[in-house]
């Protein structure tokens, strides 16, 4: 570590590994998990408790509207979180605008908390939320009942700012999924929550599966059902009563993804990744990483807050490069970026497609990556819908460049990852977003022996 403490990384760094990664580390909690375990606490009656919260930017943002609405929610010594609710239905008249920062989950979520309640609110975020389509959550809330006053954005988009006319009783509805998406889905479900009767969602693809078992868990009437051809049925009694829990959030395998691509890339590595969240519908990473050559031994598996974990013991391995099924991306939608690192440095080719909604995340997280990678000498096609690269084998990359982040912490984190095997750095122009998921990223991997070099600046 150079210059500055690993615990703030300078805005502009680039990341190094002078030998081999080695030691054993834990991420930050389950950010999916963290979202929901605040908005379920504050619509229950009583006294939650959250132990392991992740204490990124985003969370904060959830964190801040849930009180703005009336909950009470405090970070006690210890560093657990306790939650006092409103009561579903309870939600009330937020004074100012709710400020959603850089994250789609807490706008899409908390749209659909408000479109059931009898409130109206405003909802703000910074320039690269404010560009990301809403239509997809308005559509569905608005068959519900509820209004949306929407800023234009690209082709027609709705985007924030964003007003929206909560009602109350709202409509139920039966709601096919268009696009591969656990934020509309859970969008629609917490509306149903204060919705009288069954509000149904259907989804053809499965997605991340933490909204049904938290709002199981905290005493929601909600079933799954598949229809036999591979579509599930959610559907959800509103008006229920929640009753307060204690939860423990496991780490989040989004973020695990880092220094474990790190450890198989970096010669000689050996690297545990403790507690790391195994949920089927969030581990798709680690199946194609193995499919690839990654050696990853899933040991101490267990169960934490009612989903699979294990410590994951990686060693740095020589990938070959594959076709990676589509099927299998919505469980790894958010580790794209650091898979195509990946695929950068393996032996032959990979071939990555189905990848559309990488394009409206933080960034468009396709071509955001391609041009950086690019740069720093990879061989990359762009698609439409994905990328392929043509990997080196193994060898450094050229690096000797500085990429944009584009606000977007998961490009931030995988030219990071970049840097560790290139000859030359790779500085990343902004580190500050990866404040949103992974506030230790950069003294994680300073434990794990990388150094972080401030940027020169003219
Ligand atoms: O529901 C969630 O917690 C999330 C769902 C995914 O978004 P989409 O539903 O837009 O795919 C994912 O990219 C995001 O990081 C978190
Ligand atoms: C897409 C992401 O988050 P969100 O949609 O919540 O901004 C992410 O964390 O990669």
């Amino acid at each position: 570590m150079n210059a500055s403490s690993p615990s703030v990384p300078p805005a502009s760094a680039s990341f190094h590994a002078p030998g081999p990664l080695a030691g054993a580390v834990r991420v930050p909690g389950d950010k999916s998990i963290s979202h929901r375990s605040l908005m379920l606490s504050a619509l229950a009656v009583g006294e939650s408790v959250v132990e392991g919260l992740l204490e990124g930017e985003d969370v904060i943002a959830t964190a801040a509207a849930m009180r703005a609405m009336g909950a009470d929610i405090a970070r006690g010594e210890d560093g657990r979180w306790r939650i006092h609710g409103v009561g579903v239905g309870g939600l009330l008249q937020p004074r100012e605008a709710l400020d959603m920062g850089n994250s789609g989950t807490s706008t899409r979520l908390l749209l659909g908390l408000v479109a059931s309640h009898p409130i109206t609110a405003t909802f703000i975020g910074d320039a690269s939320l404010s560009k990301r389509p809403m239509g997809r959550v308005t559509d569905p809330l608005g068959l519900m009942g509820a209004e949306f006053t929407a800023s234009p954005g690209a082709g027609g988009s709705q985007c924030l700012p964003l007003m929206v006319r909560g009602i109350c009783p709202a409509v139920p509805i039966e709601y096919r999924l268009p696009v591969a998406s656990a934020q509309v889905k859970s969008a629609i479900l917490l509306a149903g929550l204060n919705t009288p009767g069954e509000t149904r969602v259907i989804e053809p693809v499965p997605t991340r599966d933490h909204s049904e078992r938290m709002l199981r868990g905290f005493g929601a009437d909600l079933s799954v059902e598949e229809d036999g051809q591979g579509a599930r049925i959610i559907s959800i009694r509103g008006e229920a009563e929640l009753k307060p829990q204690a939860i423990t959030v496991p780490g989040d395998p989004s973020s695990a993804a880092f220094p474990v691509v790190a450890a198989l890339l970096v010669p000689g590595s050996v690297v545990t990744v403790e507690n790391v969240g195994l949920n089927p519908t969030r581990a798709g990473l680690y199946q194609v990483l193995r499919a690839m050559g990654g050696d990853i031994a899933f040991t101490n598996e267990r169960t934490v807050g009612g989903e699979p974990v294990a410590d994951l013991v990686v060693r740095h391995s020589a990938l070959s490069g594959i076709d990676v099924p589509p099927d299998v991306v919505p469980s790894m939608v958010d580790e794209f970026p650091v898979l195509f690192v990946a695929a950068a440095l393996a032996r032959g080719r990979t071939v990555m497609r189905g990848l559309e909604e990488l394009r409206v995340k933080e960034s468009d997280r396709i071509r955001v990556m391609a041009e950086g990678l690019a740069a720093i000498g990879a061989r990359v096609e762009e698609l439409e819908d994905g990328l392929i690269v043509d990997g080196t084998g193994g060898d450094p990359l050229a690096g000797g460049a500085t990429v944009a982040a584009h606000l977007d912490h998961r490009i931030a984190m995988s030219f990071a990852v970049a840097g560790l095997v290139a000859r030359k750095p790779v500085v990343i122009d902004d580190m500050a977003p990866v404040a949103t998921s992974f506030p230790g990223f950069a003294a994680m991997l300073a434990r794990l022996g990388a150094e972080i070099r401030p940027a020169q600046r003219d």
